[in-house]
């Protein structure tokens, strides 16, 4: 029987089960199928995915996610947060900001601590992708993508945002009717997506507010997806809906972030990070 250490942590109710690759070595070839395991309510510990904090050689420490299905994402906004305050007050951070590495990008976070303990992190996500070809998104390159999608006799459009992982945003009248679990699963896997896709749908409010649920590529429905709450904002605002440098808060069903899109081209992302507990996991597969 193998066993592991690990920690749980949540970011608005987007929970992943952390590793401490500075103290653990699991098999690379078992990380996939492992992820799936951990996350299983019945027979694992039960969350959206397994994140791996590890070494880097260009930053102070990588953050490598796997959705729940098993799949590898290229970045995560609320497990940023979580590593963020992992790696502050587990000392693998020395300094309250520092860079975290993830397989699309550099990020640098800024953790905000009392009496030594981490409750909230501020990280700049960097620069919104649009461009079609980059998402990754299908059809003739545009520099703003945006598409439509017939479902149920109802023609629902959306715009492509990247934040290092793909996003389809779809704005809706009222969030609570949005066909959440029925349209989202069909986008994630649509043909126009090469790479699967997260789906938001937002609703904007005046006053600087945006409602928000999502259903995520490799988990599907999360409470929080901290990424996909940068890409709604960055399209509303390119759309006119909000201005550059005003925090907008998005009301996702977690909790709120407050996001920031600056003239300077970066996309900042404020909000909580919590433990919710640790322990060691004990599974028949060879991890080590
Ligand atoms: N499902 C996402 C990864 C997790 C993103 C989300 N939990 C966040 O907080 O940004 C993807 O496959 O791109």
């Amino acid at each position: 029987m193998n066993s592991f250490r690990y920690t749980k942590m949540h970011g608005l109710g987007n929970n992943y089960i952390y590793v401490n690759m500075f103290e653990e070595n699991l098999r690379e070839e078992e990380l996939s199928k492992l992820a799936v395991e951990v996350s299983n309510i019945n027979t694992g510990i039960g969350s959206d995915g397994m994140i791996l904090i590890s070494p880097s050689e260009v930053a102070d420490v990588k953050m490598r996610v796997f959705n729940n299905d098993g799949s590898e994402a290229k970045n995560c906004g609320n497990g940023l947060r979580c590593v963020a305050k992992y790696s502050y007050e587990h000392g693998i951070a020395n300094n309250t900001s520092f860079k975290i590495e993830t397989i699309s990008t550099i990020v640098e976070a800024t953790v905000h601590v009392e009496n030594n303990i981490v409750n909230q992190v501020t990280v700049n996500m960097g620069k919104p992708i649009f461009r079609r070809s980059q998402i990754p998104m299908i059809g003739n390159d545009q520099e703003y993508a945006k598409d439509r999608i017939l479902f149920e006799e109802k023609s629902y459009e959306f715009s492509a945002v990247s934040m290092g992982n793909p996003h389809a945003v779809f704005e809706v009248s009222d969030i609570k009717t949005a066909p959440l679990t029925t349209l989202g699963p069909i986008v994630e896997k649509h043909d126009l997506f090469p790479e699967s896709v997260n789906v938001e749908f937002i609703e904007c409010l005046p006053h600087n507010e945006i409602n928000f649920v999502v259903w995520e590529r490799g988990s599907g429905v999360t409470q929080a997806c901290g990424t996909g709450a940068c890409a709604a904002t960055a399209a509303m605002i390119q759309e006119g809906k909000y201005k550059r440098d005003e925090p907008i808060t998005v009301h996702l069903q977690g909790g709120d972030l407050q996001i920031t899109w600056s003239t300077d081209g970066d996309i900042w992302m404020k909000g909580p990070a919590v433990t919710i507990t640790e322990g060691i996991y004990y599974t028949q597969r060879g991890v080590k």
